[in-house]
């Protein structure tokens, strides 16, 4: 689904922050992707949702080649990929209902079309009494969840998530990696940056370990 082959990443004149990485992401693989703080982590995941374009090397994603990918194409691409911040990234003036419909609202998507898809995804992320409520009121793990149903909402293939558990506490970390394991046996591709040594050890799944700007896999 992704192919990365002698990828090099710098940021303007500075040194080569990801250096010669070969992977592929397969469809309905999941992995944890780590490794020290500055490592080049989000840089990676930044690569992976095609905001970055890499300095050298291929990057392929969906069997295209992101150099030739155009500014209008894009966007019908990033679909495909749902992505989820450790700071969440809602807004704090709309629902938690319409957070996760705002992709959907964004594209002119008529609301009898898929209400019905975001309150059964709220549910399944356990939010289901929480529809209504703005963010301002909710805990780090459900501000969490709804920042997963809104990547979720366009059904993507590969779902990427930078430190998913970064702000919230064990047990409901716990959780959250269940609901991406499950979401995985769905058949969505997983990605999840993180420090968290306890998160991995809690699933048997690919390591994908940066250091030094290069990846090693486990
Ligand atoms: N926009 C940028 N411009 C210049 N340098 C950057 C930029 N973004 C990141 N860097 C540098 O690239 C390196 C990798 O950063 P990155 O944020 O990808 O690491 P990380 O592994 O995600 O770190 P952390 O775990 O602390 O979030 C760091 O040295 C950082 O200073």
């Amino acid at each position: 689904m992704i192919h990365f082959e002698n990828v090099g990443l710098r940021y303007g004149m500075g040194p080569e922050v990801l250096r010669d990485l070969t992977f592929d992401i397969p469809k309905e693989s999941f992995q944890f992707l780590t490794g020290p703080s500055g490592a080049g982590k989000t840089t990676l995941m930044r690569l992976l949702f095609m905001s970055l374009q890499p300095t050298r090397g291929l990057v392929r994603t969906f069997g295209r080649d992101i150099s030739t990918i155009g500014r209008e194409e894009l966007p019908l691409l990033r679909r495909r990929i749902g992505i989820v911040f450790q700071d969440f990234r809602l807004l704090d003036h709309l629902t938690t209902y319409e957070n996760v419909a705002l992709p959907l609202r964004v594209r002119g998507k008529d609301e009898t079309s898929y209400r019905s898809d975001v309150i059964e995804l709220l549910k399944w992320v356990g939010l289901g009494e929480r529809v209504n409520v703005l963010p301002p009121v909710l805990s780090g793990g459900e501000k969490q969840r709804v920042a997963i149903a809104r990547a979720l909402i366009d059904r993507p293939e590969l779902l990427l998530a930078d430190e998913p558990t970064g702000n919230v506490d064990p047990p409901m970390a716990r959780r959250i990696l269940s609901l991406l394991v499950q979401l995985n046996k769905l058949g969505t591709a997983v990605v999840i940056a993180t420090h968290d040594l306890t998160l991995m050890d809690r699933f048997e799944a690919r390591r994908m370990i940066l250091a030094d700007g290069r990846l090693e896999i486990i």
